[in-house]
């Protein structure tokens, strides 16, 4: 397997079904491209019905064995995956800037990531207990921690490599197999973690992996009554498709959708600080990210200077391809190049020129120029819809409550961030703000340790964090009565 930074791809990729690699059932593909260029970098086997049927059945007979394997040794082999992705960090790394164009320094994070998920539920996977419930002297009662049986994950494009180890990581400390369909922009990072995982002794048939067409593929595995648990991370739409076929088999569903989330500055904040952590929170990832601060709050007192910096700062930023390690790299996709100039234009029309960017660069690749428009209102399209590019909504106000009143204006409750040297209004934020996770001057802040999740629309359930066992387990409770029958 080449390790070179040259050669990141190990060509040809296959479906990995059983721990084997196998073209699609009718042969067709999916070309990969790199946003960069909008040039083809490979093809993967698009999965058909049959594919991913063959993969549900697959992954349905190796969980017996899977789930009987002792904890210490399904978290010796999760250990030694995280391993294996260390050790291939810049190849894997290079991987991801090629198919989702990111910045390879923002890659690299998201690889390393990827790998300490693997390890966080490695060192979980034999603290999975039940509890025991006091009753009365002549019962004993207690609760088991028991697998689901085979989990189905629904990636999406914008982080691929953590979001895949974010669902997988858990699903298999957990003792459940796992069948993941990738977004078909970005299958590659999921499909050369197969191959680690195969390497370091994962027993096959464990993690199969079926790129392919949402709408086929995906449907097909979210559809599949032998499917127990699914995990979508994605559109609120798609989210709500997905919802409803998997309720109709009667399995567990977690949602992580989207964000409108607000980024609340007040006078009393370091001004430098909270700029630079407002152009973290829109423009890494070109603000493809659901818990991007897209929407900021801005004190009316300190508007203009605030606004003043963000504008210096942004039109700083280096936008170009991921490979030269920019500040922006391109978006994922033709596509998402067309729903973000739309919404550039919506902007232009609710509130007109941006004070920064606005522009798609000319020549090959999907870039957007990092934008801020500003004197937006929150009822605002611009302001209420996930652009899920690097476009800013600034939106000025008086005091607290019309502080929190704006940020909770939202259909949206993902996370919600705080910048302020007061600790009293800090949890006064964190009380009365309607989001899954708050931000105290920081965004971004948390980590794999840390449960996230949504309120509202944004989703059901919680990633990360050891909540994130509960999502791939069921509770038993067995009672026993142990009263003497002399
Ligand atoms: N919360 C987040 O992190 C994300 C949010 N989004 C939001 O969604 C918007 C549109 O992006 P898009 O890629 O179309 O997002 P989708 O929500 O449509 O896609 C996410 C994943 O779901 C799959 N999928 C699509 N339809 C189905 C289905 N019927 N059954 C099962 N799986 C399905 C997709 O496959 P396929 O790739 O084949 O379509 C992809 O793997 C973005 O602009 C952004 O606002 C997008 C990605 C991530
Ligand atoms: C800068 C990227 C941070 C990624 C955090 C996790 C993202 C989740 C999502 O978009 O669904």
């Amino acid at each position: 397997m080449p390790t070179s930074s040259e050669k990141p791809l190990d060509e040809p990729y296959g479906l990995f079904i059983d721990g084997d690699e196998r073209v699609a059932s009718n042969d067709q593909t999916l070309e990969i491209i790199d946003p960069a260029t909008d040039e083809p970098i490979t093809t993967v086997p698009a999965a058909t019905s049959d594919d991913v049927a063959t993969a549900v059945e697959t992954a349905r007979r190796a969980s017996d064995e899977w789930q009987d394997t002792r904890p210490k040794e399904r978290s010796r082999l999760l250990c030694r995956l995280a391993a294996a992705i260390r050790e291939d960090e810049e190849r894997l790394a290079r991987i991801e800037t090629l198919e989702n164009g990111k910045p390879l320094s923002a890659a690299r994070t998201q690889v390393q990531r990827a790998a300490r998920h693997f390890e966080y539920y490695g060192g979980l996977a034999d603290k999975i207990q039940g509890e025991s419930i006091p009753l009365d002297g002549d019962h004993v009662d207690y609760t088991i921690r028991e697998p689901l049986g085979v989990s189905a994950h629904i990636v999406p494009w914008n982080v691929p490599i953590y979001l895949f180890a974010r669902s997988v990581a858990p699903a298999l400390a957990g003792g459940n197999t796992a069948v993941v369909k990738p977004a078909e922009e970005t299958p590659l990072g999921a499909l050369e973690i197969a191959r680690l995982a195969d390497s370091v002794g994962l027993p096959e048939g464990v993690l199969n992996i079926v790129p392919g067409d949402g709408l086929e593929a995906g449907d097909t595995l979210v559809g599949s009554p032998e499917v127990d648990v699914v995990t979508f991370t994605g559109s609120e739409a798609t989210g709500v498709e997905v919802a409803k076929r998997t309720v109709e088999h009667v399995a567990d569903i977690h949602l992580e959708l989207g964000g409108k989330s607000p980024n609340v500055v007040f006078p009393d904040a370091s001004i430098d600080h909270a700029v630079d952590e407002t152009i973290t929170g829109i423009f890494s990832n070109a603000g493809q990210v659901c818990s991007a601060g897209s929407r900021l709050l801005v004190h009316e007192t300190i508007h203009d200077e605030f606004v003043d910096e963000l504008k210096r700062r942004t039109e700083a930023l280096t936008v170009g391809p991921g490979v030269d390690d920019p500040d922006v790299g391109p978006l994922v996709s033709e596509q998402q190049l067309q729903t973000v100039t739309e919404y550039l234009e919506v902007g232009r029309a609710e509130v007109g020129e941006p004070v920064v960017g606005g522009e798609t660069l000319d020549g090959a690749g999907y870039f957007v120029e990092p934008t801020v428009f500003d004197g937006v209102e929150n009822d605002m399209r611009i302001a209420r819809e996930e652009i899920f590019g690097p476009v800013l909504t600034v939106i000025e106000f008086a005091d607290e409550q019309e502080a929190i009143e704006l940020a909770n204006e939202s259909p949206y409750g993902l996370v919600a961030g705080v910048f302020t040297e007061n600790v009293g209004r800090a949890h006064r934020f964190a009380r009365d703000v309607d989001a899954g996770q708050i931000y105290v001057n920081e965004w971004f802040a948390g980590g794999n340790e840390t449960p996230f999740g949504g309120f509202k629309r944004s989703g059901i359930g919680r990633e990360n964090g050891v909540q994130a066992i509960d999502n791939y387990t069921q509770l038993k409770n067995v009672c026993l009565n142990i009263a003497s029958r002399d």
